[in-house]
């Protein structure tokens, strides 16, 4: 009995020194897959022309479970760096890995981590919205029964059901940024990156995709997105990081830039102060 006693005793005192850093045991697969990496940024330059340093020596960690924004000024580098994570263009030093892939020696398997909606929404313009939906779900392998329901779901979130059949050259902008989002959306990747991509939504679009956001990294996975809308990021970031003539100039929560500038009250003046300084 007390041999029995005492193995159940070391037993619970093993388990707990396992996840002695998990507060509650009914969290403990999401707790665990938070602490994983996705993004990877490890000293990273790109230099346009031989001599412009668009991006300078950047590193950011981005765990899973978060929404990060990447703000800073314009021509500050945050389209370079998105390329250069999404594997459209190469860095001239430096490593990205996505969920442990590295972007330039294993473009395959990292790119099947994540989905990216660019800056510029003008893609495929001679294909119908629905063909281009096709398109991505081929590419990414999305089986008939999940493509009809989520493109069904998608179209309806972002109110395209009536534009589907019609050609993309012929849809404004926001409905190109709409369906490029779709796009993103129909084959579910873990990592979502998103360089500017509330422009041009109306408002219900707009709310309906920073919920979704909300959803994706409650559920364990990481969102990556660029905006010059600060409103957004202060609502909507779990953290921030923010780039400045290529360099990273602060990366964490707003409550830790808050509590280095205690005299500024929202994220604009937050950000103005840190730029200013940089
Ligand atoms: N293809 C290119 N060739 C040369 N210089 C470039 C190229 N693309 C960007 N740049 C320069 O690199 C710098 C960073 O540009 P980038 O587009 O990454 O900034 P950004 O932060 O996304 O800006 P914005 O907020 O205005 O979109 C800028 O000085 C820009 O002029």
């Amino acid at each position: 009995m007390l041999i029995a006693a005492n193995i159940i005793i070391v037993y619970l005192l093993n388990f707990d020194d396992q996840f002695n850093d998990v507060p509650n045991l009914n969290a403990l697969p999401t707790a665990i897959e938070r602490k994983k990496i996705m993004i990877e940024i490890k000293h990273v330059t790109k230099v346009y022309g031989g001599t412009h340093k668009a991006v300078d020596n950047i590193s950011l960690t981005i765990p899973t479970g978060e929404i990060i924004g990447f703000i800073g000024p314009n021509g500050a580098g945050k389209t370079t760096t998105i390329k250069m994570i999404t594997g459209v263009l190469n860095p001239d030093e430096g490593e990205i890995l996505i969920n442990g892939k590295n972007i330039v020696t294993q473009p395959l398997e990292a790119k099947k981590e994540f989905g990216i909606v660019p800056d510029n929404a003008d893609i495929f313009l001679r294909l119908k919205g629905i063909e281009y939906l096709n398109f991505m779900a081929d590419i990414y392998e999305v089986d008939s029964a999940t493509r009809k329901q989520r493109i069904a779901q998608l179209a309806k979130t972002f109110e395209m059901e009536n534009a589907l059949n019609d050609k993309i050259l012929s849809y404004s902008h926001g409905m190109r940024q709409k369906i490029v989002i779709m796009g993103v959306l129909i084959s579910d990747p873990n990592v979502w990156i998103l360089d500017e991509p509330m422009t041009g939504l109306d408002p219900q679009s707009s709310y309906s995709l920073k919920q979704m956001m909300k959803e994706h990294a409650a559920k364990g996975n990481t969102v990556f997105f660029s905006t010059h809308v600060l409103e957004v990021a202060e609502k909507l970031c779990d953290k921030v990081a923010i780039i400045n003539a290529g360099s990273i100039i602060f990366f964490g929560t707003l409550e830790e830039l808050q509590h280095n500038h205690p005299n500024c009250d929202s994220l604009e003046s937050l950000f103005l102060e840190v730029i200013s300084h940089a």
